[in-house]
């Protein structure tokens, strides 16, 4: 019996492992004790109860999928979840839990009826995986304002209350990596399905577009293809440089745009870079883009990451003391989503292990996520590295005094914050002890001066920078 358990547990893995990122099969599928099979009854033991809710909340589908190749269509889960007995920690009780939902399929649901007759639209609706589908989580309300992205998600806010009727007709919306597009166009595709239920409003990626239209070729249905697309009140599609050098299907694309754009159909994009850099993109269609608005996501500045970071927790229904915030906010800079993934790991952490969340879990998560992503350097390393050089202490160099065997370390150190990391001034001197950007910029030019003029100091620096190749 143990035996079967253990042998369907690790079919449903191998269906998991292949549907998840790594680090989250690590962080949510690794920590999971297969418990027992009563027939098509899996019962999984699972490290706490935000835990249970985590997998429900993103991982259900993928467990359903998971259930159908280890068990069968009929296969259910059960969770057996350690909850924290007081007193008694280290005989930790467990409650059983069945999962209630059902086996899930792509269901859309703010189709008009008429499109499901024909029988392409229901094949090709039938396919749409769940992630290329309208996903209501994401909303304006949990869509975080700030300089980074003011005009685009006002502009998309307009859009959402009037589709196809103000100038912004199409809004391309263009951004770095995980830097919301996604988020803010879903929002503006969710606002309008449940403000006007009589409207088809389509989310699609240029990639399944493409992948849609290639099929439609290959089944002799571009009729229906195309038809389908023309009945679409409002289109999302995202990420537009998909469609770069793919002539035939720019080419169908431009003639559904010209259609829903001359019958008042509103038109949402996204894309990796601006238009202008879209090579391999039809001049035609680039002109076509430009006839509405095009608004770009910037790096969310440090207030931004601050209300982002205070946003996703308030959801989560966690508290975190403003020092860890900050620190969070300080510590990474590059898009949201690196920034969501920390939270995420952090609670997972805190709900492992059954601690708070604190400075020191905080540095500890960040420190392995970034060992594990082997690219970037942070500010902690730095200053362990420097203070090492030195011999002194990571105290010191954040420390207020002004002793001269502290000062020059503590320039050096910020000196190579600012080449090896991608911390702004401003960070960089809130991980010194909350000092002013103005003494980071003053602390650089120092060592750059020093650099010229001392050769010793030279090759200090170039030792120290070495540890970071
Ligand atoms: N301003 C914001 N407020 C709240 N959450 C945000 C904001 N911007 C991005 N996010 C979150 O960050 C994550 C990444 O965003 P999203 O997937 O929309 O980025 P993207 O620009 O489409 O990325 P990619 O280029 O990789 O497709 C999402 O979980 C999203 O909810």
């Amino acid at each position: 019996m143990q035996r079967e358990v253990t042998t369907v547990w690790s079919r449903c893995l191998q269906v998991i492992r292949e549907n998840v990122p790594e680090q989250s099969f690590k962080t949510w599928f690794e920590p999971i004790v297969p418990l027992r099979l009563s027939g098509t009854v899996l019962t999984i033991q699972v490290p706490s109860q935000f835990f249970y809710e985590w997998l429900e909340e993103n991982f259900v589908h993928i467990l359903r999928k998971a259930l159908d190749f280890g068990i069968g269509r009929d296969g259910q889960l059960e969770y057996s979840i350690i909850v924290d007995n007081g007193n008694e920690k280290n005989r930790p009780l467990t409650v059983n839990v069945p999962t209630t939902r059902s086996p899930q399929t792509a269901k859309p649901d703010n189709v008009n009826p008429d499109i499901l007759k024909s029988p392409f639209q229901l094949k090709d609706l039938d396919s749409l995986s769940l992630d290329s589908y309208l996903n209501p989580s994401y909303t304006f309300d949990n869509y975080v304002e700030g300089d980074c992205n003011r005009l685009a998600r006002n502009a998309g806010y307009a859009v959402a209350t009037r589709p196809g009727v103000t100038a912004f007709n199409p809004l391309m919306i263009y951004g770095g990596v995980g830097l919301g597009k996604t988020h803010l166009v879903q929002a503006i595709g969710n606002t309008i399905k449940n403000t006007s239920q009589d409207k088809f409003v389509l989310y699609v990626t240029s990639e399944k577009f493409t992948n849609q239209f290639l099929n439609a070729i290959k089944t002799d249905t571009l009729r229906d293809f195309n038809q389908f697309y023309m009945q679409v009140d409002v289109l999302v599609i995202d990420d537009v440089q998909f469609l770069q050098k793919k002539e035939k299907t720019q080419e169908i694309f431009f003639h559904i745009f010209n259609h829903l754009h001359q019958s008042g159909k509103q038109i949402i994009m996204t894309s990796d870079r601006p238009p202008r850099d879209l090579a391999g993109l039809e001049d035609r269609l680039l002109s076509r883009f430009k006839w509405g608005l095009t608004a770009d996501l910037q790096t969310p500045d440090l207030e931004t990451r601050i209300a982002i970071i205070q946003k996703k927790l308030m959801a989560e229904g966690v508290y975190i003391d403003n020092n860890v915030i900050e620190y969070l906010a300080h510590s990474i800079n590059t898009n949201v989503r690196e920034l969501e993934g920390v939270i995420v790991s952090l609670m997972a952490q805190a709900s492992l292990n059954r601690r708070e969340i604190d400075l020191e879990l905080a540095k500890q998560t960040l420190r392995n996520i970034v060992i594990d992503s082997d690219k970037e350097v942070t500010i902690d390393a730095v200053q362990e590295i420097v203070a090492d050089h030195f011999g002194i202490t990571v105290a010191d160099l954040k420390s207020k005094s002004r002793k001269r065997e502290l000062v020059y370390p503590r320039q050096i150190a910020m000196y190579l914050a600012k080449e090896k990391t991608e911390l702004a001034l401003k960070s960089i001197g809130y991980h010194f002890g909350g000092r002013d950007h103005s003494t980071v910029i003053h602390a650089i030019q120092t060592v750059n001066d020093l650099m010229t003029e001392k050769p010793e100091a030279r090759e200090t620096v170039e030792k120290l920078k070495a540890y970071f190749k």
